[in-house]
């Protein structure tokens, strides 16, 4: 059994088949990117995923368990966490209160509880150190140290970015799902995600499932690709083989790409 499994999932809105009979399995430690034209279904795999929405049919299985039917806070509990498409942070709190936030899930005493409440030997006050520590541990691994007090809204596009992709760490996740996180980037501010998702990979042991355009991203980062269109699968394998599909081709450049 996969460490990670997607089988026969369908969705549709109105008469629209999102996603129409997707399947794949995720071993530990891949990196399995899904790509496809805009409208083809990827994002709302993630909300599928996340629990967001609920399936018409099909099971979404983390190591042995199904995740159809559980709430967005108890799979994110399970070990999925995900970043969003279009960024979402609380802006008026700074680099540390967000990726603080993160850690929600694993407190006992709630955020910001800590010191505050109950005096700074209490059992609150040293878990809230703990939590702190692994947050500066993150802050560390993704060079936020410069910012790290600063408010999110007044940080640039790429390092707002940045500080999702902690925000997401910091949950300690099994799996992570990343929406598009290098839009808006530079090609160096891409080229340094491109280093941190592996070494998130690597160092923290996360299985990364991500929905990107940039095809020179896909391809030097991808254990595994899905190619989708029209909330179908055209083909899923190794990045080059699929690279070379006519279909994904055709979907990606038109007709004239392979005339
Ligand atoms: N809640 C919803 N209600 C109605 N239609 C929806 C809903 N969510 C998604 N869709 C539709 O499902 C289809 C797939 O959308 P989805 O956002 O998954 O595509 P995508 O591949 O992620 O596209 P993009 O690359 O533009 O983000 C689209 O036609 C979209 O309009």
């Amino acid at each position: 059994m996969a460490f990670f499994n997607v089988a026969h999932l369908h969705i549709s809105f109105g008469g629209l088949k999102a996603v129409n009979n997707i399947s794949f399995d995720v071993q530990r430690n891949e990196i399995f990117s899904i790509i496809g034209p805009n409208g083809s279904g990827k994002t709302t795999i993630f909300n599928l995923i996340s629990g967001i929405y609920r399936p018409d049919e099909g099971r979404i299985v983390l190591e042995g368990e199904n995740m159809v039917g559980k709430t967005p806070d108890r799979i994110a509990r399970k070990g999925i966490a995900r970043t969003f498409q279009n960024i979402e942070l609380f802006a008026n709190a700074t680099v540390m209160d967000n990726l603080m936030l993160g850690r929600h899930i694993h407190m006992r005493t709630g955020i910001f509880g800590g010191a505050f409440m109950f005096g700074s030997r209490s059992r609150a006050a040293r878990e809230e150190v703990a939590h702190r520590e692994k947050v500066e541990r993150i802050i560390d691994f993704l060079e936020l140290q410069s910012v790290r007090d600063q408010f999110v809204g007044g940080l640039a596009y790429g390092k707002r970015k940045l500080v999702e992709l902690g925000r997401a760490l910091a949950m300690e996740p099994k799996v992570m799902l990343l929406d598009e996180p290098s839009a808006g980037m530079n090609t160096e501010e891409k080229d340094d995600l491109t280093i941190w998702i592996k070494d998130i990979r690597d160092d923290f042991q996360v299985t990364i499932l991500l929905i990107e355009h940039d095809m020179n991203m896909i391809m030097g980062i991808s254990d595994r690709v899905l190619a989708m269109n029209q909330g179908r699968e055209i083909i899923q394998g190794a990045p080059g083989e699929v690279q070379r599909h006519p279909e994904v081709i055709k979907a990606y450049l038109g007709e004239e790409a392979i005339a």
